[in-house]
């Protein structure tokens, strides 16, 4: 029997691996998951108008993001609780980005510290640390310390959780925490009592804790989870080096649009990098987001299946069949390289 031969099946293999809370966990959105389902099929209503006889014998992937030379514009966006999937968790995620030679985001509620992260990947793997910033100033700045230790050279700041989105699949499960012997291993030390404090959500989070991070780190930040050309304008106002279009995957705000609806607005609005992250599942539809001018994309959940279905193997297994397939596509599209894609190569499918 042959292995899987997509994301989806990937996911098929995960989902019967994962005890159902967890995998509910991993797969479920905000209330009625409208935008879930959203996120992927808004891919499906942008078709392909691809060119022939060009002569591009084989298309050039590589790019580079905030001076990370990269393999693929394709990187691992921030997911929580990985040893949840696996019991290498982000250690097994870090040395197959490393091996797929793209970047990783660690969540700030990973369940490896990032430091641990950092040596799974090796000094070549660029890491970049999210962060939620936190009520507490000192508790921002010792996690910024942290990350910055570790050798993480950027930080990506997640501004659509001011709270944190019902997910009725956890509800049911009564899945609330993480089951004993897993950890928030970054917020480690930082309780009053030298334990592990919990992570906040904080309702208030304005446009001056940005600022106020800016001044306490020489990294980049990148602000993750904005979908408004106005909000991306402000961002480049503060001093922002990339944005992320995201809705976290559908899992904070229902019925938000797409992210790939939202992204060449945004990128129309700003002159620095945009990252667009949520449904994306296959080469084209890298292809379709490049077209629209995004400067790459980030993955979620496909990373998380190929972690539950095969540890570090899957997840290197899901990189590959990503950049295949792109490599495929580009190919069929008649474009050389990942920074060719014209827009005319889109077109909106009849309804
Ligand atoms: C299980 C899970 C955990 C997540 N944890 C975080 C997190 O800790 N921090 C964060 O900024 N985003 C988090 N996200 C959102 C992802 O970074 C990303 O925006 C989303 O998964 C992209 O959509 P996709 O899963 O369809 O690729 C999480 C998403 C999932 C599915
Ligand atoms: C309170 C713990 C924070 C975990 C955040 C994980 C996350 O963002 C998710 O979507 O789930």
């Amino acid at each position: 029997m042959s292995g899987p031969l997509s994301l989806r099946e990937f996911e098929a293999l995960a989902r019967d691996r994962l005890p159902l809370s967890a995998y509910d966990y991993f797969a479920g959105g905000a209330d009625d998951e409208v935008t879930l389902r959203a996120n992927e099929s808004a891919f499906a209503r942008l078709r392909l108008l691809p060119r022939v006889l060009r002569g591009n014998a084989a298309p050039d992937l590589r790019t580079s993001l905030l001076g990370a030379d990269i393999a693929m514009p394709v990187v691992i966006a921030p997911t929580a609780f990985h040893r949840l999937a696996d019991p290498e968790g982000e250690l097994a995620t870090a040395r197959a980005a490393a091996e797929a030679d793209t970047l990783m985001i660690a969540s700030m509620a990973s369940t490896v510290a990032v430091e641990d992260i950092a040596k799974a990947g090796g000094a070549d793997l660029p890491l970049w640390f999210q962060l939620y910033i936190q009520s507490d100033s000192k508790v921002t700045e010792a996690l910024v310390r942290r990350a910055e230790d570790a050798g993480c050279r950027a930080l990506v700041v997640t501004v659509d959780s001011t709270v944190f989105g019902r997910r009725e699949r956890d509800h049911r499960h009564g899945f609330h925490d993480l089951p004993e012997g897993l950890y928030c291993e970054n917020m480690r030390g930082l309780a009053g009592d030298g334990g592990v404090r919990p992570i906040e959500m904080i309702r208030d989070l304005d446009w001056e804790h940005v600022q106020r991070l800016r001044s306490v780190t020489g990294l980049p930040i990148v602000l993750k989870g904005l979908m408004h050309p106005a909000d991306a304008v402000l961002a480049a106002a503060h001093g922002v080096s990339a944005l992320m279009v995201s809705n976290h995957g559908g899992r904070q705000l229902d019925t938000v649009v797409a992210t790939i609806d939202a992204v060449a607005d945004v990128v129309a609005a700003v002159d620095i990098p945009v990252l667009v992250d949520g449904g994306v599942r296959r080469g084209t539809d890298v292809v379709k987001a490049l077209a629209l001018g995004a400067d790459g994309v980030a993955i979620g959940r496909p990373v998380l299946w190929g972690l539950a279905a095969r540890g570090q193997t899957g997840v290197a297994q899901v990189l590959r069949m990503l950049r295949d397939e792109l490599d495929r596509a580009l190919a069929l599209c008649g474009c050389s390289s990942v920074h060719d894609i014209p827009r005319d190569l889109l077109r909106e499918a009849p309804c």
